[in-house]
Formats: C-alpha cells, sequence, structure tokens
C-alpha cells in the first residue's frame, strides 16, 4: 500500500488527497485550519463525482484518509510528502524543515509551488536532493499535468521512484531538469493573464469577451494540440518555417505588453470584479467547479477516444489497469463456470446522463457491449484472434430497463451462456448497482470469417470454452426475462 502525507489541504491539497486517495493510496493530512476536514471533504464530493468515470475500467478500491495534528505524526513512515502550503518562501522552507525531521530518508518530497524554484525550497534542508517541485494544475484529481523539477542537486533514485508513481495514479509528469522561476506552464499562463488585465484596463474587452475569445477559439486548439502543433498546421503545407516567415514580423510589433505589469489600483480590482460579477455571479463557486468538472470529464473522455494528448495519458492508465486486472487470463482460469461471470466493472459518467437526469439508453447498450467484448476475450476471442480474421457478430439484442441509475454509481456486470457451441452463443448479462438487477441485457450472437462475412465455426478452443460454460450453467434456472418479447410484464 502506498501512503502520501499532504500537508496543506487548501484548494490544490485537497485536489491531491483526492487524486491519491482515489487511486488507491491512503493519505495523512496536516493542516491547521479548523475548517480543512469540511473544504476536502467538498473536494472529495467533486473529484467522486467526476475522476472514477473518465475510465472505462473501475479505479482501485479508495485509499484511508486520516487528518493529523502535527506535521511529524502525518510524515512518519509514508511514501510520498506533497507540501501544498501557501505560495510563501518562508513558510515553505520551515514546513518542509518540520517534514524532513521526521519523514523517511527515501521518501518523495514535492513541492506545489506554482513559482519557486527546487533550489530555493532546499536552501538550508536537512537533505537537498529529497525535494523537488511537483507543480500539478487545478483540478488536480482530473487534469493530468504535473511539472516535475529536479535541478542536479535532487537524488536520481527519488525522483525516478516519483515520475513513476505519478504515472500510476494517472498524472503525466513534465519532467525539467533545469529550475526557473514559474516552470514552464505558469510562465506561459502569466503571460497571457497580464496581456488579458491589459485588455480590461484599456477598456478593450471585458472579462466574459476575453474568456469567449479563449474558450470558442485558441482554447480549443490548445486543449488538444498545445501552440507549436497548431501553428505548424497554420503554416499549411510550408509548415513552421512558412508560419514564422510570414507571421514573424508580427513579433516586433506593439501588439503584446510583454513584462509590463497594469497596476492593481483600486479602480482597476473593482472594474475586474464588477465584470467577473455580471459574467458569472449567478453561479456559486461550487456550481461552477461541477461544470467545468463535467465539461472536462465530456473533453477528457472525447480525447481518450482519440488515444490523444490529455486523453492518451487516460488511455495509456487503462490499459495498465486492464492489463493487471486480465492478464493471461481465460475461461480455464475461473474455477466456477456454473456463475455467473464478471465482465464489467466500471462507474457511470457524467456524460453518460440525459434530460431525464440518469444513464440515458444508448448507454447501456455501450455497457453490454463492453462485457460482451470482455466475455469474448475471456473465451480466447482476443485482438489477436480478431487480427487473424474471426470474430463474433451481434444478430440480435433485447434490454430491459429495470431501475434507474446516475452518473457516480458502480455498474458490475455478470453474464451467462444460455447457448453456445458452434457459430452460435447466446448471452444473458445482468447489470447490477448496490447489488439489485437495474438492467438486463439478452444477446445473440454469431462466429464470422472476417474475410466472407458469412457465419463460420470458431477455433476448438473458443468452441470448448463455451460448452464449458453452457454445460456448468444447463441446470441453472431460466433467468427471469429470457426469451422476453415486448409487451406486458409476465
Ligand atoms: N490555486 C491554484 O490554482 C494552484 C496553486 N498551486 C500552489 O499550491 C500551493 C497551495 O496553494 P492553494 O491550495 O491555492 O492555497 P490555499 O490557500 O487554498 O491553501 C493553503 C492551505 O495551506 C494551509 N496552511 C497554511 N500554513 C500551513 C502550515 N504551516 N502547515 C500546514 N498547512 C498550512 C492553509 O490552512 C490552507 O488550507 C501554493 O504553493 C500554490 O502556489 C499550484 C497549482 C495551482
Ligand atoms: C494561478 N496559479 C499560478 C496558481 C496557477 C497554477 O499554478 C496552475 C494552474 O492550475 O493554473
Amino acid at each position: 500500500m502506498t501512503t502520501a502525507a499532504v500537508i496543506g489541504g487548501g484548494v490544490i491539497g485537497g485536489g491531491w488527497v483526492a487524486r491519491f486517495l482515489l487511486n488507491g493510496w491512503d493519505v495523512n493530512v496536516f493542516d491547521p485550519d479548523p475548517e480543512a476536514a469540511g473544504k476536502i471533504g467538498a473536494v472529495l464530493d467533486n473529484a467522486r463525482r467526476s475522476l472514477p468515470g473518465v475510465l472505462d475500467v473501475a479505479l482501485p478500491p479508495e485509499g484511508h484518509l486520516r487528518f493529523h495534528n502535527s506535521i511529524a505524526d502525518a510524515v512518519a513512515d509514508v511514501n510520498w510528502v506533497q507540501e501544498s502550503v501557501s505560495e510563501r518562501l518562508d513558510l515553505k522552507q520551515q514546513t518542509l524543515a518540520q517534514i524532513q525531521s521526521a519523514c523517511r530518508a527515501d521518501a518523495v518530497v514535492g513541492s506545489s509551488t506554482s513559482g519557486f524554484k527546487p533550489s530555493d525550497l532546499q536552501l538550508g534542508a536537512a537533505r537537498p536532493g529529497q525535494i523537488m517541485v511537483c507543480h500539478p494544475f487545478n483540478p488536480v484529481y482530473l487534469l493530468p499535468l504535473v511539472e516535475v523539477v529536479t535541478p542536479e542537486t535532487c537524488c536520481p533514485v527519488i525522483v525516478e521512484r516519483a515520475l513513476e508513481l505519478l504515472r500510476g495514479i494517472g498524472m503525466h509528469p513534465l519532467h525539467l531538469r533545469r529550475e526557473i522561476d514559474g516552470h514552464v506552464a505558469d510562465r506561459l499562463l502569466e503571460a497571457i493573464w497580464r496581456e488579458a488585465l491589459w485588455l480590461v484596463k484599456d477598456g478593450i474587452a471585458t472579462t466574459g469577451e476575453i474568456d469567449d475569445a479563449i474558450r470558442l477559439g485558441f482554447g480549443l486548439r490548445w486543449a488538444q494540440m498545445g501552440l507549436f502543433e497548431t501553428y505548424r498546421i497554420a503554416g499549411g503545407e510550408g509548415g513552421m518555417a512558412h508560419f514564422l516567415t510570414q507571421f514573424g514580423p508580427a513579433l516586433n510589433w506593439p501588439w503584446s505588453k510583454l513584462t509590463d505589469v497594469p497596476e492593481l489600483t483600486d479602480t482597476l480590482v473593482a472594474r475586474i470584479a464588477e465584470q467577473s460579477d455580471a459574467q458569472s455571479g449567478a453561479h456559486t463557486i461550487q456550481e461552477l467547479e461541477r461544470r467545468r468538472d463535467t465539461n472536462l470529464v465530456a473533453l477528457l473522455r472525447a480525447l481518450k477516444a482519440q488515444d490523444h494528448g490529455a486523453g492518451a495519458v487516460l488511455a495509456a492508465q487503462e490499459r495498465q489497469m486492464r492489463q493487471g486486472q486480465m492478464l493471461g487470463q481465460r475461461t480455464e482460469g475461473i474455477e466456477d463456470p456454473a456463475a455467473p461471470v464478471l465482465t464489467l466493472r466500471r462507474v457511470v459518467p457524467l456524460d453518460w446522463t440525459d434530460y431525464n437526469g440518469h444513464m440515458t439508453e444508448a448507454k447501456y447498450l455501450q455497457a453490454f457491449g463492453d462485457a460482451t467484448d470482455r466475455f469474448m476475450e475471456l473465451i480466447g476471442c482476443d485482438a489477436d484472434y480478431i487480427a487473424s480474421g474471426r470474430s463474433y457478430f451481434t444478430a440480435e439484442t433485447h434490454i430491459r430497463h429495470l431501475d434507474e441509475v446516475h452518473a457516480g454509481t458502480m455498474l458490475e456486470v455478470r453474464t451467462r451462456v444460455l447457448g453456445g457451441g458452434g457459430k452460435k452463443m447466446h448471452l444473458w448479462h445482468e447489470m447490477r448497482a448496490g447489488g439489485a438487477v437495474v438492467a438486463t441485457g439478452e444477446h445473440f450472437l454469431l462466429h464470422v470469417s472476417l474475410e466472407t462475412r458469412r457465419p463460420s465455426d470458431p477455433s476448438e478452443a473458443i468452441d470448448r470454452a463455451l460448452r464449458r460454460f453452457v454445460a456448468a450453467q444447463s441446470d441453472m434456472p431460466k433467468p427471469a426475462g429470457a426469451g422476453r418479447a415486448i409487451g406486458p410484464p409476465r
């Protein structure tokens, strides 16, 4: 079991708590603020609502969360300490000294600092090599990026372990070996933030118009391709070189304010706050967080389907989790073929729900289709078998919706084989939530040749595996609802 200590449980510390906990780590927290537990609870509510559904496999069981009254108690014997106190160098150095006086010498000590360099944090430390910057992005439980800044002073063994552990919890460590104030991403964000403040100060655009300029246009491009790849395309067939020749001169024109910062006078602060109230004041922060998270989940899932950008990080995590769950597993490994087989375990994602506030009907077919795919893998009809030109096609499906299912619900599908052998496979899926059956899916499939697209006999091994289930389950009572046609309940 991996255990983390999070020191400072505000916006970012709370996000780390959620990221670690939902990926199965135990988490110790120290924060002197009496409100800390409540604040972390609210972040956890948001994370539980959004993160598990980003993946199409179930995350490991949640770890245990414990609050401690001292840094020493919180960090004793943990694998990872994440310092997330307020952005003040003296406070961070003091806190890191307390952490190092009680934590293991081989633990990772990461700091969430947005701007300080590791060498600032390591100054006067007992074991400087243990301290590195691990700068995440809000919301930490959903966004994969973490800037890991490790100059030569850092211990390479601890750094390697940090990178591996971060990948294991679905994060993408951007490993920077040269330190710089503000790291990479915040340097970029600061530049655009400064320009935005000037645009408001000069009365050119409101806060809402600036947000539209980002989210309706280049923000969408950035979310999936970043800056350089986007501009390469903008150069047409001439690519980046042509782009730079064409638009390079504009960089010398006085478009941007570069490092100038508008003075944040009371008048400017009031103007920005008023515009922001007009833009978003009708919603609470929690409503905005949930809207942000719902949209992020939809974007992340879309990118995961393309195995691209942030979605590629998730796809890799999912592949790794699936492999861990099913490595080499075949029906011969199933001890009791008479028992329905677990073929799906996942959480209903936010974007599977509809205008009625529950799981939309198309997603039942997706869940049952995924369960069928898993069953096919179990009997040997896996990617290699399909690549050899043979597979199953579904010929008929009957789904019954027995109870409502909402976003965030853990679903399990167990599968029985009502008939099988030769070209035919007749499956019965039962979907349960919290123990109750919420839907059933009955599916009739035919084994086919992918060359002729016609029914064909399966391999002997698949035929044997199927018949093993049929024989073991033949004495079981027929499931209620099997073979039913649409009509009044019988
Ligand atoms: N808010 C953001 O968007 C991001 C912030 N960060 C970084 O994360 C760190 C924390 O920032 P936020 O979470 O935004 O601040 P925050 O103000 O929300 O939380 C800071 C927490 O630290 C606690 N704290 C203060 N002194 C402490 C001590 N001696 N021991 C333990 N806890 C203590 C406070 O009670 C508070 O709960 C900063 O270094 C910041 O630069 C990094 C990425 C994004
Ligand atoms: C505003 N900020 C500098 C604290 C932002 C970050 O550090 C990263 C983020 O989440 O945007």
